[in-house]
């Protein structure tokens, strides 16, 4: 049986001669112990070496993120500014988050238009080709609005705008886009959608004064909803996608700062947007690049073969439901992240009201292309899509104002006249 002292050994074999002879075997004992000490030293050396190269570190990318940072400095805070620079009476300087996506430009370019200071925040991120959303920046560089290029993740940008500029308005359209992609990478859905959205709401909440936040919500929430059409009182507790997931935490989330804060909400429920300046990763967009190409497009149908449908939204309408949204609503009432009374908490569907089938869509398109679809139906995978969407826009049109006034085949041959001179009958032909 090994003694004590045998047991406390280390067994790395050959290291060390285990000695049977008391003396022997004390002196041993007591060297091993000198070396766990000094090991115990090194050990401890080590951990102080590697704690101060971390503290380094940090100092160091601090120190870098301070001198290479896009944004600061007194020419920056200039531009900034500039753009927020109110050219009407009693008009509104507005923060536009997502200013190079789709809505947000459109949005943006209304605003600037009728005189309201615009300042927009972008991080060009590439979930789509990143050349369109500078293109868009250019277009709003001609107007005289200045994009910050940034995340609505990063606490010391917004709290820097806001210490630069009064912001009255908060136009929030940046996210994580996309119902299908969810599922190729859900952690840009939690942290566009949800991160981001509490980072820009805690630097709204500490704004002095607090602005009014409008914000970009989604049809999706009604997931498997199948009461038509969909009011905004309906249940929403069914998503079918985790982007739905994200947009419905998005309006409980900013019922909090609403409740707690008093920033005034309001949600808009956007039906399928689309036209000119879009989004290359929707349906109508990739059919119209793929038509022209002359490649296959896939067209997804529902259960029993029941054509897939939505109540597709044109742009026009659905900025002036956001700039309508933006008049009505009414002032937070908290300063210094304290409430002082309640503030209005509103939800509104934008959508059109007539639902379309996607295989008329596709009609539509090769009617203004003038270039035969080479089809391929196939059963709707279960990629978080839903079978058909409607709005009901009594709230909207009550409150707001909004008369959606563009169907889809006026609009879609809008959007069709943009394409091709955007990018032309050829674009992408000799590409893949
Ligand atoms: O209202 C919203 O809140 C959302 O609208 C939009 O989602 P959707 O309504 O799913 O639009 P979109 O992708 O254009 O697919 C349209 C139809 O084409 C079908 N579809 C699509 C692709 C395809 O290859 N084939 C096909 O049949 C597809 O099954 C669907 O039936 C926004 O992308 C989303 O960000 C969000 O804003």
């Amino acid at each position: 049986m090994p003694s004590l002292q045998e047991e406390l050994l280390p067994s790395t074999p050959g290291k060390f001669k285990i000695d049977h002879r008391g003396h022997a075997v004390n002196r041993q004992f007591h060297r091993c112990f000198a070396s766990t000490s000094t090991l115990f030293l090194w050990a401890l050396f080590l951990v102080a070496l590697t704690a101060s190269y971390l503290s380094f570190q940090s100092f160091i990318d601090s120190g870098n993120r301070y001198f290479t940072a896009s944004w600061g400095g007194i020419q920056w805070e200039k531009r900034v500014r500039d753009s927020a620079a109110v050219h009407r009476p009693e008009g509104f300087s507005v923060l536009v988050t997502g200013a190079a996506g789709f809505v947000g430009t459109h949005v943006s370019l209304a605003l600037k238009k009728r005189g309201d200071g615009v300042v927009g925040l972008d991080n060009f991120n590439s979930y789509y080709d990143p050349s369109l959303k500078k293109a868009r920046k250019a277009l709003l560089q001609g107007h005289s609005v200045f994009i910050v290029d940034g995340d609505v993740n990063d606490a010391r940008l917004i709290a820097k705008l806001f210490d630069v500029v009064a912001f009255t308005h908060v136009m929030h359209l940046a996210a994580q886009a996309g119902v299908r992609y969810a599922m190729e990478n859900p952690q840009s859905y939690v942290h566009s959608n949800v991160a981001g959205l509490v980072t820009l709401l805690e630097a709204c909440k500490s704004a002095n004064p607090q602005p009014a936040v409008v914000w970009a919500s989604s049809s999706s929430v009604y997931g498997l909803n199948e009461k038509t059409p969909f009011s905004e009182a309906d249940r929403t507790d069914r998503p079918a996608s985790l982007y739905a997931a994200t947009k419905k935490a998005g309006e409980a989330i900013t019922h909090t700062y609403n409740h707690i804060y008093g920033l005034s909400i309001t949600g808009l429920r956007f039906f399928t947007v689309y036209g000119p300046w879009g989004r290359p990763d929707m349906a109508y967009f990739s059919f119209t690049r793929n038509i022209l190409q002359g490649k296959p497009i896939t067209i997804y149908r529902g259960k029993n073969r029941v054509d897939l449908a939505r109540d597709f939204t044109y742009i026009d309408d659905i900025v002036k439901g956001c700039v309508g949204s933006l008049d009505t609503a009414g002032k937070s009432t908290g300063s210094g992240g304290k409430k002082s009374g309640p503030a209005p908490y509103r939800i509104f569907n934008l959508g059109n009201t007539s639902p379309v089938t996607v295989p008329t869509l596709v009609s539509i398109l090769e009617r203004h292309l003038k270039v035969k679809a080479k089809r391929n139906m196939v059963d709707m995978p279960g990629n978080g899509d839903v079978p058909f969407t409607h709005a009901n826009i009594s709230s909207a049109r009550r409150e707001l104002g909004y008369k959606p006034t563009t169907d889809l085949q006026t609009g879609l041959k809008k959007f069709v006249k943009w394409y091709l001179s955007y990018y032309g009958y050829n674009h992408g032909k000799n590409v893949n």
